[in-house]
């Protein structure tokens, strides 16, 4: 999806001070934004994140899934690296929206795992599209990243827009008794890299 580029601002977190870049997308009217720290006119890759919305797991504290977690550890990464983005994409649910997420979670109450919640509901298993993050990228001048993500897709589908992707960095942060079967289920369905023993500490 094509967004416009509409503002920036300084965004002061715990783990560092980050420029705010607000996108639009006129088709949708859907807002997303990109935290920069550090220097963007560079050929140096740049350690990112692209980050799909999750308001249980990134504002509530829900440990159904690792989103929180990787959000966290994202923006504490960057922030040592003293250079880097994360894009954080309002596509919540991998897409199917809040209200068809929280309808997915009661079936999985229930029994089924994620994929299966999604499909009973009459989605595929992963709606998402990355298409924004190249504009979002070429607004910004970065074409070569360092991207932390555990998702193999998300991967294909940078590299599908043209985006450089000299590294992978593992992102396996947040491990519970609540989200083992989510992460299982991600590993053995979505095809996730996921080790079954993680290294759950951050240091
Ligand atoms: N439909 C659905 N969406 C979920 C569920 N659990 C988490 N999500 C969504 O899954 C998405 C997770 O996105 P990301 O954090 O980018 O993670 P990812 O695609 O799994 O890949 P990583 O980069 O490895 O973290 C968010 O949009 C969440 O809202 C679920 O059980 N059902
Ligand atoms: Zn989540």
């Amino acid at each position: 999806m094509a967004v416009r580029y509409v503002q920036t601002c300084r965004l002061p977190t715990p783990f560092g001070v980050f420029d705010m870049h607000g996108f639009e997308e006129p088709d949708t009217g859907k807002e997303h934004v990109a935290l920069t720290l550090g220097e963007l006119d560079s050929d140096e890759p740049m350690l990112a994140r692209t980050h799909s919305e999750c308001l249980t797991g990134d504002a509530l504290y829900s440990m159904r899934c690792d989103c929180g977690y990787q959000l966290e550890e994202a923006l504490r990464s960057i922030a040592r690296e003293g250079r880097g983005i994360l894009l954080y994409l309002r596509q919540e649910g991998r897409g199917i929206g809040l209200l068809n997420k929280i309808r997915a979670y009661h079936l999985q109450d229930q029994g089924a795992d994620t994929v299966e919640a999604n499909e009973k509901l009459g989605f595929a298993a992963d709606l998402r599209d990355y298409s924004m993050c190249r504009d979002m990228l070429s607004h910004l001048g970065i074409s070569s990243l360092k991207l932390m993500t555990n998702n193999p897709r998300k991967v294909a589908a940078l590299q599908s827009y043209g985006i450089d992707i000299v590294e992978r960095v593992p992102l396996h942060v947040g491990r519970n008794p609540h989200n083992e079967g989510y992460l299982n289920t991600k590993q053995s369905k979505l095809g996730h890299w996921l080790e079954t023993h993680q290294d759950d500490d951050p240091a």
